[in-house]
């Protein structure tokens, strides 16, 4: 019996990540725990900061310093990224998950035609391939992203925004991975161009069976394709279930201010309006790292930090109002203003 759907492809434990400062560690990432099954599409979403870039990085074992990946589990299949040599993880990259990095310019060579850079990555694991299979695969490559195949021939500076993301993505995809990790990858280019870029990454998982990370702060254009959603703030994720729950019914009070400051989720407008800024990420308190900025914190959210909560199925919330609440309480007009 083919159960690939339901199979476990990524399942991250507990990753820590911090960054090295003068004043002592910075805890961008902090015991994060998510796991995708193939097919699946699962959207991390955050202010700026939140820690989500920190967290795509560690998930390629892309972390460089002053970033330490300092616990956790990375688990691709049954094997942990993080503890494979140097050989095995060039073989895992691109095979078996792969980065669609911020910034589709910055991650192209500027000096190398589109085509030789799909070639490139395809014989680092494919020595056993000719030029007529490289050739066909660029060319399938190409199509689908939406990409005529004379895109092969020309270099980077030559292409739009959008088709310069497409390229960044027919690159990473090119080993056909099991997942595709998405960092913004519609950020910088026009709302037009941002639909398509996420129509096309659809579809292309489609084709691939492959599970994705999608990482953005846009929460229309996130809703729109996940599946589940997971919500970060200040490098913990706050809150993990499928996407209408999260939308319709949202546990952790920094979710519910989230969607709450969007005019309208089917407008896809870019979070705004929480009042407060996050934490510094250095010498933190304990506690919950929202409780600053929550309108209903109490004593034990200053003084001990939340652990994930089961609050409906497969949805769970770190929160102390959970397990004792069943929703969210109402916000009242006082604390909605405060
Ligand atoms: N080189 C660094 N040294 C110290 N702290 C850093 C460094 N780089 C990032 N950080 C901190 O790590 C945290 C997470 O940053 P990260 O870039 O992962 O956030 P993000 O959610 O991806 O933001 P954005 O949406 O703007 O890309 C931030 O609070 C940032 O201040």
């Amino acid at each position: 019996m083919n159960d690939g759907d339901k199979t476990r492809v990524l399942d991250v434990r507990d990753l820590e990540v911090h960054y090295d400062t003068r004043e002592g560690p910075a805890k961008a990432v902090d015991r994060v725990s998510f796991s995708l099954r193939a097919g699946e599409r699962l959207g991390l979403i955050g202010e700026s900061g939140s820690g989500k870039t920190t967290v795509a990085m560690a998930l390629m074992r892309l972390s460089r310093p002053p970033a330490r990946i300092a616990g956790g589990e990375v688990l691709l299949a049954d094997r942990d990224l993080l503890k494979l040599t140097d050989a095995e993880l060039r073989q895992t990259r691109l095979r078996d998950i792969a980065l669609v990095p911020q910034g589709a310019m910055s991650s192209l060579n500027p000096v190398m035609r589109v085509g030789d850079q799909i070639a490139d990555a395809i014989l680092a694991h494919r020595r056993d391939l000719n030029r007529k299979a490289i050739r066909t695969r660029i060319v399938e490559g190409l199509a689908n992203v939406g990409l005529d195949p004379s895109v092969a021939r020309r270099f980077p500076h030559e292409l739009s925004g959008g088709m310069k993301q497409r390229a960044v993505m027919a690159i990473a995809t090119s080993l056909a991975p099991k997942v595709i990790i998405a960092d913004e990858p519609t950020s910088a280019l026009d709302v037009v161009v941002q639909r398509q870029i996420i129509q096309t990454l659809g579809r292309l998982q489609d084709g691939l069976g492959a599970a994705v990370v999608l990482i953005g702060h846009d929460m229309g254009l996130i809703a729109q394709f996940s599946d589940t959603v997971g919500v970060m703030y200040a490098g913990r994720v706050v809150e993990l279930g499928p996407v209408q729950q999260i939308i319709e019914t949202p546990r952790h009070p920094y979710t519910r201010l989230l969607i709450d400051s969007l005019p309208g989720i089917r407008e896809r407008k870019a979070l705004r309006g929480i009042p407060g800024l996050p934490p510094r990420l250095v010498n933190l308190p304990e506690g919950c790292r929202f409780a600053a900025r929550c309108p209903f914190a109490f004593d034990r959210c200053r003084a001990e930090t939340p652990e994930q909560q089961t609050v409906a199925s497969y949805h769970v919330a770190a929160c102390h109002l959970y397990p004792q609440h069943d929703s969210l309480p109402p916000i009242t007009a006082s604390e909605d203003t405060a």
